[in-house]
């Protein structure tokens, strides 16, 4: 019995084996170069070990092809997953090519039908669906409107800096400190209400941002199973919402929607735009909110890592707070404050944030989805046709961190991204610099992330001296538990008031 017991472990071992290796001469079929993939894991062995981040394994095959190749074929577990490192190409991706490659490879996982508050989210749609809902979004973030929206900032930033001050200034965490701003700022600008963020009572906005983005553990196995097995993605698609965190947020919203009913006044914001457009474009609640959630998805934690980030890089290099502060006070108006218009003509609060967001960028990588086929050319000549279908993915921390193109990659020098130095226009143009993506599915949010990430940093930079806490460790490195961009062991800072 024993012995037929071991024979049929045998035979299931070996048949579990070739399963997880049988595609792995993919790219050697289409002559494309790579590392070899380990069985199970692939050529990314830390999606599961997690030894160090995800980033950085992709850094460490960019490092090593680079110089040979412009394309590397790679295993995300199972799939085969083209990795490009020749910026040109990825500009042809984001910009020229577009057309060729207008689906972000995400969308794929997510059944719009299972889940309503993410359903209208361009970011996961594709063809004529993301056309639409985009261009519904779009009209919701013009200037005048984001400047209407700001109104409140103001007094959020005034309410941050109190928190501080009565939190004991030393040993905050940054990145919930720049939680609770996105979570104010976003509630007070897309829901019109308070979250009181910066009280013991406060809304549980991020926490269930958290729920179903980087706490998401089913979801998380869900998506490494499709990446062993992309074929169950044709037959089943998991719930990515959840049921908690969507009545969480249905019932905030109703409350929002009700709220602003019984105003009595217009207001040309965003949420003003919502409301209007529903009217107009007879959707259902439900279509209005997932639009509303759009912002809450795509904007709470990214803005917040940008914030965070770039107040650590500024703890880190004292010269350049100062800087900071001297343009701070230069362009403060006489009761003090920085109004809109004069947030956006401050070149060096601009080039502080662009720095961060290459450092720690919140898009660590970019994967894409041939939907036409094209081809590529290889350093040494070589043709690679792609197929509809193709995944590729674009290493987007490791192009920011290439000494190549920036000097001292890991050293925060925002002067890189002044206007006299090329902007930032000129690293994107060259495939180098994609904090926001580029081309037709740049960051929609992009001007609206900018305001809020300026407002809060130059109002604690003129309030406070932002300093290291000994928590915080010195060396750049992501940190390898969270999947998100994350100075390893966390954000540690020490505030003392001017
Ligand atoms: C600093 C904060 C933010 C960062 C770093 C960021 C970054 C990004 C990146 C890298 C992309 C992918 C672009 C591409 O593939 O070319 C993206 C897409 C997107 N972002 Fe943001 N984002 C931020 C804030 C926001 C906010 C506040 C919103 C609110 C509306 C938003 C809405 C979107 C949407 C809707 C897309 C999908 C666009 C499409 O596929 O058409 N983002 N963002």
């Amino acid at each position: 019995m024993l012995y037929y017991l071991l024979i049929a472990l045998l035979v299931l071992g070996t048949l579990i084996y070739y399963f997880l290796i049988w595609n792995y001469d993919h790219w050697q079929k289409r002559n494309v170069c790579g590392p070899k993939p380990y069985p199970l894991l692939g050529s990314y062995p830390n999606l599961l070990l997690r030894r160090q981040h995800f980033g950085d394994d992709l850094q460490d095959i960019y490092k090593f092809y680079k110089t040979s190749q412009n394309y590397v074929g790679t295993y995300l577990m199972r799939t085969p997953t083209l990795l490009i490192t020749d910026p040109q190409i990825v500009h042809e991706i984001f910009v020229t090519a577009f057309k060729h490659f207008d689906d972000n490879d995400v969308g794929k996982l997510i059944d719009t039908s299972k889940d309503p508050l993410i359903a209208k989210n361009p970011f996961i749609l594709s063809g004529k669906e993301w056309i639409l809902q985009r261009s519904f979004v779009t009209p919701a973030l013009t200037s005048s409107r984001i400047k209407q929206s700001y109104q409140d900032i103001p007094e959020i930033c005034r309410e941050m800096a109190k928190f501080i001050i009565e939190y004991g200034c030393l040993g905050i965490n940054g990145k919930d400190l720049a939680l609770r701003f996105t979570s104010e700022s976003l509630s007070s600008c897309v829901l019109g209400i308070k979250a009181n963020s910066f009280t013991p009572s406060r809304l549980p906005i991020s926490e269930n941002v958290n729920k179903f983005a980087s706490e998401n553990v089913a979801f998380t196995i869900f998506t490494l199973l499709a990446g062993l097995a992309p074929e169950i993605l044709k037959y089943y698609r998991m719930k990515f919402f959840p049921k908690d965190c969507e009545n969480f947020f249905i019932d905030l919203m109703e409350r929002a929607y009700k709220y602003r009913a019984s105003e009595h006044f217009a207001r040309n914001d965003i949420l003003d735009h919502l409301i209007k457009a529903k009217e107009i474009e007879n959707l259902s609640n439900l279509d209005v909110y997932s639009h509303t959630m759009t912002f809450l998805i795509d904007g709470l934690d990214t803005t917040a890592t940008v914030i965070s980030h770039c107040l650590l890089m500024l703890a880190l290099e004292p010269l350049c707070q100062d800087k900071l502060f001297q343009e701070v006070c230069r362009s403060a108006d006489n009761k003090g404050d920085l109004p809109f218009t004069t947030l956006n003509e401050m070149p060096y609060l601009d080039a502080c944030i662009h720095e961060s967001l290459r450092i720690y960028p919140p898009g660590l990588w970019s994967t894409k989805c041939c939907t036409k086929p094209y081809q590529f050319r290889n350093k040494d000549g070589s043709i690679l046709s792609l197929q509809k279908g193709d995944s590729i993915i674009i290493p987007i921390y490791a192009l920011h961190h290439d000494e190549e193109y920036y000097a001292e990659p890991y050293k925060f020098k925002p002067e890189r991204f002044l206007i006299e130095n090329g902007g930032v226009k000129r690293f994107r143009d060259h495939g180098i610099f994609l904090g926001f993506g580029d081309g037709p599915r740049t960051c929609l949010g992009m001007r609206f992330a900018l305001i809020q990430c300026k407002a809060a940093i130059s109002s604690l930079a003129k309030t406070f001296h932002i300093k290291l806490n000994a928590k915080t460790r010195k060396e750049f490195k992501l940190d390898p538990k969270s999947f998100l961009a994350l100075h390893a062991g966390g954000v540690w800072l020490d505030f003392e008031r001017r």
